[in-house]
């Protein structure tokens, strides 16, 4: 298994029009190998949308992408040179599956409708049928119902309406999947299904990595292979998820996983107060790489 994703240095800054630059991501590298899921894990605010919206080439204004690169298939990219990435790049080498997606549907269009428009967006050439006959085998292959392209979005479940959007953003055969928080608006069951479905379709190599974005780090144990913790747009400890879920080294992570993972209903408040407790002078250690 070779490398599939080479991310270096990446530095994104948000410009506000009234307020002081906002470091979004703070000189990140990152790595993925073929098959890998990378969980990114921390707090509210840590720089996890922030690196997967640059990673997956849909960073917008304010936020401005300073350096970095991105290396897939051998290939390198200039992250602050947008406008020079290839248009192909997005949704065909990289696809982002965005936070909330599955609510952003307009309501008035079937899911067919949605599946041409994303489909022709990045071939101005398919036509309806070519694009349909994709996604209709691409469901039946994933053991879904394919009548699911004639329904209007309400007329799915939410597990239902998430397991078809990110098919949907799939139909490209990305290298890479990047998923912000697809798992945190669904019921247990459903978490549970889209997981299932997403790992298979790492195993039919629909797609050959994963970076699944999250605050809760325990759902990371069932997906990840590998995690990513950051903290204050760091990336502080990467690791295996076992490395990283039974022997955390930076004090971030364990301070972290304590917090999070506490069952006990006496700790209730604790995990409800969070991170706000610790020191947080002892979270600047420096990056620990397992
Ligand atoms: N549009 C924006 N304008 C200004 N600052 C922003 C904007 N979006 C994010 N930020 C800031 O960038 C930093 C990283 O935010 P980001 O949303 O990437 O964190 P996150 O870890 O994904 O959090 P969450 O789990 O809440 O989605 C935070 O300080 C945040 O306030």
């Amino acid at each position: 298994m070779g490398t599939l994703l080479d991310a270096q240095d990446i530095l994104g800054v948000y410009y506000t029009p009234n307020g002081k630059p906002v470091v979004g991501v703070n000189h990140v590298s990152v790595t993925i190998q073929e098959g890998e899921v990378l969980g990114l894990a921390g707090e509210s605010g840590s720089g996890k949308s922030t690196l997967g919206s640059i990673i997956s080439l849909t960073a917008r204004s304010p936020l401005v992408v300073e350096s970095g690169t991105v290396e897939i298939d051998g290939e390198r990219q200039n992250l602050a040179r947008m406008d020079r990435i290839p248009r192909t790049w997005r949704g065909a080498v990289v696809s982002m599956l965005p936070q909330g997606a599955m609510n952003s549907v307009s309501a008035t269009m079937r899911i067919r409708d949605l599946v041409f428009d994303v489909m022709r967006a990045h071939d101005g050439k398919v036509s309806k049928d070519e694009a349909l006959d994709r996604a209709r085998d691409r469901l039946v292959s994933l053991g879904l119902p394919p009548r699911a392209l004639d329904a209007y979005p309400h007329q799915l479940s939410g597990g239902m309406k998430q397991r078809v959007v990110t098919i949907i953003s799939t139909l490209l055969n990305p290298r890479l999947l990047i998923a912000d928080e697809p798992t945190s608006a669904l019921d247990v069951s459903s978490q549970k299904a889209l997981i299932e479905m997403l790992l298979e379709m790492l195993d039919k190599r629909i797609m050959s990595g994963v970076i699944f974005i999250t605050h809760d780090l325990p759902a990371l144990r069932t997906v990840a292979t590998h995690i990513g913790v950051m903290y204050q747009g760091r990336m502080v400890e990467t690791g295996p998820t076992d490395v990283i879920v039974d022997n955390p080294e930076h004090p971030y992570t364990q301070a972290l996983l304590s917090s999070v993972l506490t069952p006990e209903p006496k700790y209730a408040k604790i995990r409800i107060e969070g991170m706000s407790s610790y020191d947080r002078s002892l979270f600047d250690a420096p990056e620990v790489k397992h």
